[in-house]
């Protein structure tokens, strides 16, 4: 059986803060793969189909704007259960309240904005994985 993937993203605030280095670290220290890494100055088009399921939603234009203010590293990593693993290390949505040990949690601050700058994504499902992907190593 091949190994399953996800993607993660370290979004702007984390490649401005510098903090790719350290997010990679605890991604490979807790012993997955990257089996495939690059440096995104995404499009519009990209994120909108990339958060499709929040149009409509408050945060999701202030959203967008925050994912186009800066380059993004895209990583495609691999393991045993990494799908479920990496949004364990990346911690809830919220780094005030992310468990401590977590990345947002020992990372992350509420900026008080509209949008939650979280530092990374990681996608939730093999379904999204698949989607995801596809968008970002197209
Ligand atoms: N209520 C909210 N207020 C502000 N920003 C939000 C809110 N909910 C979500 N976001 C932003 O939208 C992103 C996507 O929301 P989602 O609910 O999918 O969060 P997640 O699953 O924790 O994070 P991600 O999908 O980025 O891994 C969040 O990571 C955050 O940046």
């Amino acid at each position: 059986m091949s190994a399953e993937e996800t993607l993660i993203l370290v979004k702007p605030d984390g490649v401005a803060r510098n903090l790719t280095g350290e997010i990679l670290r605890r991604i490979e220290a807790k012993g997955y793969q990257i089996a495939d890494l690059r440096m995104v100055t995404p499009s519009r088009e990209l994120l909108a189909e990339h958060y499709a399921e929040h149009e409509g939603k408050p945060f999701y234009e202030p959203l967008l704007e925050f994912m186009l203010s800066g380059r993004i590293v895209a990583v495609r990593a691999s393991g045993n259960r990494v799908i479920e693993g990496f949004r364990s290390l990346a911690g809830t949505t919220d780094p005030t309240t992310a468990a401590p040990g977590t990345i947002r949690g020992d990372l992350g601050r509420d900026w008080g904005l509209a949008v939650q700058q979280n530092l990374v994504h990681g996608s939730d499902s093999t379904e999204s994985a698949e989607r995801e992907l596809a968008l970002w190593f197209a």
